[in-house]
């Protein structure tokens, strides 16, 4: 690119990171002057924040792209996954939980901070300094470390530690195998035929869901569940879903303007999703579906949550397979959070034809998942503002992540907008409108192929 071109992207990238910094500076005192009503609740950025956000670490990112030497970016990329293991050491031996309370003037020095966790002073040091150097602790003086405002975060949050091993630990090792994964997809076909990164990674037959579930033996000789399997419902289930992945679905789509209508949520685990927009939106009843098992214990968590939504009938849990007939006809809503991205297309189809079967004319599926946005754009996402690509560049990054870690771990993957239409074609559907929300999953509404507004 001649100079004179790059000069220009440069001062555009420049203007994008400084209008946008002062839309993040307005936003933050007006968070300022309203602290957070709950601190259990995901506090949401206004839309003015989010979208500011998003134009500055995207043109952040891509402003390192043009001005850095392409040759030691590329070498960055590739050996990323040393940020990846330092934080997890990080997380494992709890050393924000360590560097708590210590003066931020003084630190806290590495041979302390190594006697703790157990590793000698001088290897603990180039992880330290790793992650210091991407903001995360402070190295405040020579070998002496503290807590800055992001290892703060990590302090006794057993919930954020297990997130972050959620995607450093299994994961990292199963992405390991993701060429191996990859390479040989033309010569199988089909999935029932094909390993996922993690089932290679691991030498097993059984899927991850299996594999997590498995009593293993104890230190001490006795049967236990999987130590991975507290990681998981604590950092997954107990935490990201609720905060990082899905933190609007329940604000972000016009929920309020519904009149009295049935959700019917499909596949619902313990109903987090209907519960939450039970507590907000009254005029909602709910068919809370999935397995048996899965139904047993939401029984238990709405009855502890919202005891008269289940005296009353507001709510129903009915034991469901998805593969199968949908047994609620012609209800208002059929919702579907965080299902599909763990199926292949053909069982996509197959849940999708179950409920064109039972759909009246108005009646709507909303996908709530992440939606892909790639570099080229598309009609249905707002596109970032140029020179940025319509997607918002590294900030579409952790989208991509999930949609990678979705396939190592499962053999599932996100999708656009458009695969998502190819799909409710093949089901007798179409996609009809795309409801961005603040966050990794927004919503997706199907209606029938013969619908006419
Ligand atoms: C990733 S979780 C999503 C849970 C919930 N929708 C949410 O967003 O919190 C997937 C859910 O699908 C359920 N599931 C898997 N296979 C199913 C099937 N064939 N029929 C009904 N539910 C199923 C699982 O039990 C699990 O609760």
């Amino acid at each position: 690119m001649p100079a004179s071109e790059k000069a220009q992207q440069l001062r555009a990238l420049v203007r994008l990171i400084s209008d946008a910094a002062e839309d993040i500076i307005k936003e933050w005192e007006v968070e300022d002057s309203a602290p957070p009503t709950s601190k259990d609740a995901p506090r949401l950025p206004s839309w003015e924040l989010y979208n500011a956000r998003r134009t500055f670490i995207g043109a952040c990112g891509m402003g390192v792209d043009l001005v850095h030497d392409p040759q030691t970016r590329l070498t960055e990329v590739a050996a990323s996954y040393m940020n990846s293991q330092a934080l997890r050491v990080a997380a494992e031996t709890r050393i924000a939980d360590i560097l708590d309370g210590v003066d931020p003037s003084e630190g806290l020095s590495i041979q302390k901070i190594s006697q703790r966790v157990g590793i000698q002073d001088k290897d603990l040091t180039r992880v330290l300094r790793s992650l210091c150097t991407l903001h995360i602790f402070n190295e405040v003086k020579e070998d002496h470390y503290a807590n800055n405002a992001t290892s703060r975060y990590l302090v006794k949050n057993e919930h954020l530690r297990c997130w972050l091993l959620v995607h450093s630990a299994e994961a990292f090792s199963a992405t390991e195998k993701l060429p191996a994964a990859l390479y040989d997809s033309l010569q199988r076909s089909g999935n029932s035929l094909r390993k996922s990164a993690f089932q290679i990674a691991y030498g097993i037959d059984a899927d991850f869901w299996h594999w997590l579930e498995e009593m293993v033996e104890r230190p001490d000789g006795t049967l236990g569940p999987r130590p991975e399997r507290e990681v998981w419902r604590t950092g997954m289930w107990g935490f990201g879903l609720q905060h990082i992945q899905a933190p609007a679905v329940c604000d972000d789509y016009p929920w309020n303007e519904l009149g009295p209508c049935t959700v019917v949520d499909i596949g619902a685990g313990i109903g987090g999703m209907s519960l939450e927009l039970a507590k907000r939106y009254p005029q909602l009843r709910f068919v809370v579906e999935d397995t048996a098992p899965v139904l047993l214990h939401a029984k238990a968590v709405w009855e502890r949550e919202l005891p008269d939504v289940i005296a009353t009938g507001r709510v129903q849990l009915m034991a469901h397979n998805f593969f199968e007939a949908q047994p609620v006809k012609g209800a208002d809503i059929y919702v579907l959070r965080h299902i599909f991205h763990d199926w292949d297309d053909s069982e996509c189809v197959a849940i999708l034809t179950h409920l064109r079967a039972a759909m009246e004319p108005s009646s709507l599926v909303l996908i709530a998942d992440n939606v892909m946005h790639s570099t080229a754009g598309t009609p249905h996402l707002k596109a970032a503002p140029p020179p940025l690509p319509p997607n918002y560049g590294q900030a579409h990054t952790f989208a991509n992540i999930h949609d990678l870690l979705m396939f190592v771990m499962f053999m599932g993957g996100e999708r656009t907008a458009e695969q998502l239409d190819v799909l409710a074609a093949q089901a007798g559907l179409k996609v009809t409108k795309v409801w961005e929300c603040r966050g990794l999953t927004s919503i997706t509404e199907l209606r029938r192929d013969d619908y006419t507004a």
